[in-house]
């Protein structure tokens, strides 16, 4: 799919008019911590592509896993990947625990992460693992897809793996010796490959595949491709107490800073371009789709033909009082819980939890099809859900993003700006409880580009890696060329008085409630507790 994904995009554009001809540098994004395994043969086969077939038909040759092909597994674990909690386990305790795991690495074991991915392939197809020459990342597959060789990780983008040292800039040798296991330390760093600093370097031309196919000039750089989450960060001249929510399938709360201060409850990553920065970032499974099962069942009740609408959903979620209390100081707050999914943060199984939060107490409202009565008044199923979904996702973004922004002037610790990327940011509603439970001292904006602010990323990369003067940062390449007016909207106000100040009463219930979920769903054998947060 990805290789059949690259010759689509590809040949759609110059169906479009695209002239490649006049492409510098490439670079690029590939979702985060997916794992591709390379047979002994890829390096052969993607050095000699012919250009006149397509790139399914010859580095997969006899279909999925065909021995001759340049896979030595059919399949690369994606991110949603939820199958290694028992390596996880492993790599939890490794380094004594999820908080020395996190100082190192950047964060505690998390199943989509490709150390434990590894781990489990190597457990799970010990002949898979002998046979693999290389193993990539989703982004330096494709990277080495357009370079025509194995290309070497990003530095953002491997600290998706708990195999990363950030710190000391090199491969961690405990972590790397538990995925290794009997084929030892040295195979395992020679499939990893080494790593380099600079993420603005040239690993060298694009391959002759693309020349041929597509007109590329043989000239055109490949320049380390990164994450999707790092990438988006790439997409504006971002500053410290800025922060990026990101609307796609997941839902990514990212932010630039030059302190790095892992926990076990959010994870830390090299900056893809500028060494001494760091990303921040948490990151959910139940986004966009959460929101769309909530969203449909409001549609299923009318008989509007367009269920696919998003206008039923925003107009009930932004005429539904603040967490539900139509009077403030007489009715509970409504807290639930949406993971259609097995969830990241927290870690739980799926289920669905709605609690009413009064005076430190939480009472549960039962699902619908456990109710008595036709409908809980305190509690309308699914009109009810449409505003705790999304003040549930925030909240849970503010709650652990809270010791990281600062005072904004006279205002109390929020974010300067609330920028909204992804699928969703187009979505006015989401805007508007973006900046009542967030803040945003500046507001609430977005990228002009709309949901593609990753893509964009990696072409700034490309630009910066391509055109830079020596020693010249990518903010600085950026901000000389930033145009405030034409790239960015101002959707609407972040901080509201009063608001903001009632959201925040409001972290210490949704926090009482995912203890509740963890307690009956927790994934963790071991609950980490940190900072006051449910981890
Ligand atoms: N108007 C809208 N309101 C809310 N969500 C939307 C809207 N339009 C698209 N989305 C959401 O955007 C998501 C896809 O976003 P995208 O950034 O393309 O995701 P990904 O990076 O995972 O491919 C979908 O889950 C969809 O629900
Ligand atoms: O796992 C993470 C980040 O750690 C995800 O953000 C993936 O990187 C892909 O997300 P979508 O593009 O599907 O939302």
């Amino acid at each position: 799919m990805f290789l059949e994904a690259i010759d689509l995009v590809l040949g759609r554009l110059k169906e479009q008019g695209a002239d490649f001809s006049k492409v510098a540098g490439i670079s690029g994004a590939g979702m985060q911590h997916g794992t591709v395994f390379w047979s002994k043969d890829a390096e052969t086969i993607l050095g000699g592509l012919d250009g006149d077939k397509t790139l399914v038909e010859q580095l997969e040759p006899g279909g999925k896993g065909e021995r001759k092909g340049a896979f030595s597994h059919p399949f690369s674990p994606n991110w949603q990947d939820a199958s290694t909690q028992k390596q996880c386990d492993a790599f939890d305790k490794a380094l004594q625990d999820p908080k020395s795991l996190a100082q190192a690495t950047g964060s505690k074991a998390h199943h989509r992460f490709s150390g434990p991915q590894i781990l489990r392939f190597h457990q799970k197809y010990p002949d898979a693992y002998k046979a693999t020459s290389r193993i990539s990342l989703v982004s330096s597959f494709l990277a080495s897809i357009f370079l025509g060789e194995v290309a070497p990780m990003d530095i953002g983008d491997v600290c998706g793996a708990n195999l990363w040292d950030i710190k000391n800039g090199r491969w961690q040798e405990d972590l790397v010796a538990l995925a290794a296991g009997d084929e030892g330390v040295a195979d395992l760093k020679s499939k990893l490959g080494d790593v380099p600093e600079d993420g603005g370097g040239s690993f060298g031309s694009i391959s002759s595949y693309f020349v041929k196919r597509y007109n590329f000039p043989s000239t055109s750089q490949v320049i380390p491709f990164t994450g999707d989450n790092p990438s988006t960060i790439l997409a504006l001249p971002l500053r410290s107490s800025d922060a990026i929510v990101s609307l796609g399938t997941s839902t990514t709360f990212l932010m630039s800073t030059p302190e790095y201060k892992p926990d076990p409850a959010y994870h830390f990553m090299n900056h893809p371009t500028t060494p001494g920065l760091y990303m921040f970032m948490l990151c959910y499974k139940n986004g966009g789709l959460a929101r769309e099962h909530i969203r449909d069942a409001i549609n299923n009740l009318s008989s509007s033909d367009n269920s696919k609408s998003w206008d039923l959903f925003n107009n009930t979620a932004t005429s539904t009082p603040v967490l539900g209390q139509e009077n403030p100081d007489s009715d509970p707050m409504r807290l639930g819980l949406y993971f259609p999914r097995p969830e990241i943060v927290p870690n739980v199984k799926d289920g669905t939890w709605r609690f009413l939060y009064k005076d430190n107490n939480l009472s549960a409202i039962p699902p619908p099809e456990a109710q008595t009565k036709t409908e809980d008044k305190s509690w309308p199923i699914p009109k009810g859900d449409a505003r705790a979904i999304l003040e549930s996702q925030l909240l849970s973004l503010r709650l652990r993003s809270q010791n990281l922004v600062g005072k904004q002037g006279d205002l109390p610790p929020q974010p300067r700006r609330v920028y909204l990327v992804g699928g969703g940011a187009v979505n006015p509603a989401i805007a508007e409880l973006a900046g009542e439970v967030l803040g945003g001292a500046d507001g609430v904006y977005k990228l002009d580009i709309g949901g593609n602010a990753c893509a964009l990323g990696g072409a700034y990369k490309a630009a910066w890696g391509v055109e830079r003067k020596k020693g010249e940062t990518f903010e600085d390449f950026l901000s000389a060329r930033w145009s405030e007016e034409d790239f960015v909207k101002k959707i609407c106000d972040g901080y509201r008085k009063g608001t903001w100040e009632r959201y925040g009463d409001a972290l210490k219930g949704f926090a009482m409630v995912e203890e509740k979920a963890i307690a009956e769903k927790g994934q963790d054998k071991d609950k980490v507790v940190s900072g006051g947060t449910v981890v």
